[in-house]
Parts: structure tokens; sequence; C-alpha cells
């Protein structure tokens, strides 16, 4: 018989309130050991206070937080069996880089062969052995972010909580560092739930992502989920950059499809959708574009063009909606040039008009 395995996180309906103010509200969630959880969100949206109530650095109101079969309510911290990256390193500064991986262990009382052969082992996997004998102020910022990711991973705990570690590098290294992250995250097989506002990272370095906002998840789900299918109109746009194009249409039933107006632009679309207002979108890298007729009635006119160097980006209307259009990084094209766009079946999204929630196209 094969073994089910048991998540080593597991929220149900947790809430958190700050005097009369819930800034979590019922947030069920829960991961298998191995994976790479993110919390996404914009500021404000309560990943960390999430984080901080996984860590035992904040009581939950009400619900339940189990990390692996125990609950968690009046575990302290220190008995949670976690490590913690901050987003400041807090690293001691009189310590060497080898004193301040192994001091956790020596207050523990760990044996000095213990520590070293922890050391060793931690130093070759973030590749930092040239840099044990020097001070914190001796460090690069992305080796100081090394540093302290090697004081979690001598820990070898249950779950490494990450809280926006990266955030205080530069873009270049960020990237460096992501990579990093990621093949650390493979070699060791650990679990991690890491808070993040970049959809970059999130999208690169998670098996699962919570989007949050205003306290509430929006949507639980893998990487390719939350791309392909976003639950809402929130998260369709907090994903991707430029984001998922939005724009409000007027949806009538034509046969067995839908035809849906944008002023005088109009597209039909197989699928069966209610009649009315309705909020239709598409990604800039889905659109293609063509001479020919495209799926769209009335061809779209450039109002603007970006070049990124790799891509070039158009702005046209869609009805009243500004829409963003990927073109080839060396397209020929100017504002005012016409452009016929299609879409392919798989690229159209349809959202409620009044909730913002996906509507399944029936067809
Ligand atoms: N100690 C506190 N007392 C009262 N309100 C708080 C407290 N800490 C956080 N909040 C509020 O809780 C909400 C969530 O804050 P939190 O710091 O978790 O957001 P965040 O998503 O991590 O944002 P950021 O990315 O800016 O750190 C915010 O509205 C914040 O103002």
């Amino acid at each position: 018989m094969k073994a089910t395995t048991s998540p080593v996180l597991s929220l149900e309906n947790l809430k958190k309130s700050y005097g009369d103010v819930e800034v979590l509200h019922d947030i069920s969630l829960s991961m298998l050991p191995g994976d790479f959880l993110v919390l996404l969100g914009p500021s404000g949206c309560g990943k960390s206070t999430l984080l901080n109530c996984i860590a035992g650095l904040e009581e939950i109101t009400s619900g339940s937080l189990r990390i692996g079969e125990a609950d968690m309510t009046d575990v302290p911290p220190r008995d949670r069996d976690i490590a913690m990256v901050f987003q400041s390193y807090a690293l001691y500064p009189t310590m060497t880089v080898a004193e301040n991986i192994t001091f956790g262990m020596k207050v523990r009382g760990i044996s000095k062969a213990e520590q070293a052969e922890a050391l060793a082992r931690v130093a070759a996997v973030l590749q930092i052995e040239p840099l044990l004998a020097r001070k914190p102020s001796e460090l690069s910022g992305g080796q100081r972010q090394r540093v302290a990711m090697g004081r979690a991973l001598v820990r070898d705990p249950k779950l490494f909580l990450f809280d926006e570690p990266l955030s205080n590098l530069d873009a270049k290294l960020r990237v460096e560092m992501r990579a990093e992250i990621r093949r650390l995250h493979e070699t060791v097989n650990a679990s991690v739930v890491y808070v993040t506002h970049d959809q970059i990272e999130a999208m690169t370095l998670a098996t699962r992502i919570c989007v949050m906002n205003e306290g509430y998840v929006q949507q639980f789900g893998t990487p390719d989920e939350i791309y392909f299918t976003p639950a809402n109109t929130f998260v369709a746009r907090f994903m991707g950059n430029p984001p998922m194009n939005i724009a409000a249409a007027t949806c009538r039933r034509e046969g067995a499809g839908s035809v849906l107006s944008f002023g005088d632009q109009e597209i039909r679309v197989a699928a069966a959708l209610p009649e009315g207002a309705v909020e239709f979108g598409f990604r800039p890298e889905d659109a293609e574009v063509s001479q020919g007729a495209g799926s769209f009635s009335a061809p779209f006119t450039v109002e603007r063009i970006e070049r990124t160097g790799g891509d070039t980006f158009a702005e046209a209307k869609l009805g009243e909606t500004t829409v963003t259009i990927r073109l080839p990084a060396r397209a020929r094209v100017a504002a005012g040039d016409a452009l016929s766009v299609s879409l392919p079946a798989h690229a159209l999204h349809f959202f409620d008009a009044a909730t913002g929630r996906r509507i399944e196209a029936g067809a």
C-alpha cells in the first residue's frame, strides 16, 4: 500500500486581527514536504503577517496552524522546528562568517565536531568556503545574503521561512541569487515558505503560489495555474509584465457562440458566455498580429510604440481600454498604423463584470 504524504504545513480558517481590525481572513492552505510555497501580493496584503504567524512571532486570532502533525497554537517560535531568513540579514558584525553560521549550534550546545561538519556541508553548498574567516563588513550584499541563508541551512529544520530575502540586492544580483535559491531548494529538497511581492520570483521559484490581496487568498495553485488560468481579475492583472489586458465588453449570444463588442470593435468567440456586461482578457504576448483579417472585426490603431530591446510593445484602444500587444523586437510599426490582431482560443479569458471572477467558457 502506498503511504500518503502528510502536509508539512496546514492552515485552516486562520484569522488574524490587530485590535478590531482583521488583517487575515479565513486563510486555508497546505503544503507537502519539498514544496516551495510563495506568498505573493502587493504591499500591505498580509503576507509578512502570515509568515510571522507561521513562525510564531505573531499569535493567530482563530483557526488552526499545524507544522507536521502538531498544532502550533501554544508552541513558541524556538520549538517550531523552523529557520528564518529575513530581508535584513542581521549578521553579528563582530563575528566571522564561520562564527555567524555556527553561533546557533554553539548556543544549543552542539559538539564542536558536529558544528564543523555542518559548517563544511553548508559552506560547500553555498560556495562560501573562501569567505569563512571574514567579517560581515568585508562581504558584498549577495555574500551576506548567502551567509544569512547558511545560518538557516545548518539547522536542517522542517520548514524554512524567507521574508523578501532578495529585496535589498540590486537587479543583477537578485537574478543570480534567485537561481541560487532555486538550486539550493533542488539540492537539499527543503520545504520553504517564501514571501515576495515580485511575481517573477514567484513564477521561477515556487511549486505553489498563494496570491493574496487585502488579507484574502485570491488564488492558491501552481505557477502555471496562476498564470494561465487566473481565478479573477486581480490575479490576472497582478501576474505578468506587462500585465494581462482586461477590457469591458458587452456580450450577446449568436448561434452556438458569442459576440463581444467594444464600441465599434467586435470579436466572435466559440464560447457560450452569459449575455450582458463581461470583462475580457488576453495577455500581450498571446496576440498574433497579421496583415489579413484578425479575430477582431475592426483593426487596432497603434497609439504608441515602446521598444525595450528584446520586445516591441504597441498600445492601442479596445473600446475605452488601452491594451498592450507584444510584437517582435524589430517590428516596423509606428503610431497611426492599423494592426489586425488574432487571438487563439486558449488565450481568451472571461471574467464576471460584477465580481471579477473567472468565467469558465463552456465551449
Ligand atoms: N502590529 C500591527 N498593528 C496593526 N496593524 C498591523 C500591524 N502589522 C501589520 N499591520 C497591518 O496588517 C496589514 C498587513 O501587513 P503586512 O506587513 O503583513 O503586509 P505585507 O503584505 O507583508 O506588506 P509589505 O510587502 O509592505 O511588507 C497591513 O494593513 C498593515 O498595516
